[in-house]
């Protein structure tokens, strides 16, 4: 019988997206189950973002699909799925207001607000800040309060395009672990990095792009042990950059 209390599995087949002129991602398909933490992983340019930006529903796809297991990954009105950007987006208000304002577009009421707002803040070590200028805050302290913005909307699935690559190594060390107590927690998670240390240091399972293709897709531990295609054991040998 169908799961209606989960819009996972998410199931993305032949995924294709055509941008100036040219198909810049093409034939993608995986599958992501309830739980984990899985790495794309590949090369600038290789297509992890599209990726996301397609499954998340930001653009839509020229050809394939993403499919969940609630329509529009959407349950009862309530949207699950997130993402978490490279470079958060804050309003010009304070932290707070910045979640309160999140949690306001997907249709809490007024209390529910408050109470996950302040719920969201104190879970990331952000309640001294609630009332500083998000955008006046730090990079590291912007992206912790975007998971936190984040994780106020009670996702199933996070999707998170490169988090920590505008980060300095302690603030990185940083949103790494809130991100393995995510998954702790139970969020299901998606992750584009082009930081192998990282993708070792968290993926379950790894998906390598190359040229909008998806080359692999494997456990963590079988892919770092020995990847299967050349592109892959080249961009592990760091001898391959785009
Ligand atoms: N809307 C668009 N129109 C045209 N080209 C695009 C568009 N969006 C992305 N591209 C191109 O598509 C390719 C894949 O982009 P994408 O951002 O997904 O790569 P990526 O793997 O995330 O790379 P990076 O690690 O540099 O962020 C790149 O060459 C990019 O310039």
């Amino acid at each position: 019988m169908r799961d209606t209390t989960s819009v996972l599995p998410l199931a993305v087949t032949g995924l294709a997206f055509d941008g100036g002129g040219k198909r810049l991602v093409d034939g993608i398909g995986f599958t992501i189950p309830r739980g984990g933490l899985t790495v794309l992983i590949g090369p600038n340019g290789s297509g992890k973002s599209l990726t996301l930006r397609l499954c998340h529903g930001l653009l839509t796809p020229s050809a394939g699909r993403v499919a969940w297991a609630a329509d529009h990954g959407v349950i009862a009105g309530h949207k699950r799925h997130a993402m978490v950007f490279q470079k958060p987006v804050m309003l010009r208000r304070s932290a707070l207001a910045n979640v309160e304002h999140a949690l306001a577009a997907a249709g809490a009421g007024w209390s529910e607000r408050r109470t996950r707002t302040r719920e969201a803040l104190e879970r990331f070590g952000l309640t001294d800040m609630a009332e500083r200028p998000a955008r006046l805050m730090s990079g590291g302290e912007q992206q912790r309060l975007a998971i936190a913005r984040a994780w106020a909307l009670r996702p199933e699935i996070l999707f998170l395009d490169e988090p920590t690559s505008q980060l300095d190594p302690g603030a990185t060390r940083q949103i790494e672990q809130m991100i393995l107590a995510l998954k702790a927690e139970g969020v299901t998670l998606v992750m584009a990095t082009h930081d192998m240390g990282q993708a070792r240091r968290l993926a379950d399972r790894v998906l390598f792009l190359h040229r909008g293709r998806l080359v692999e897709d494997a456990a963590a531990e079988t892919f770092f042990a020995g990847p299967v295609s050349a592109e892959a054991r080249a961009f592990i040998a760091g001898d391959l950059v785009w």
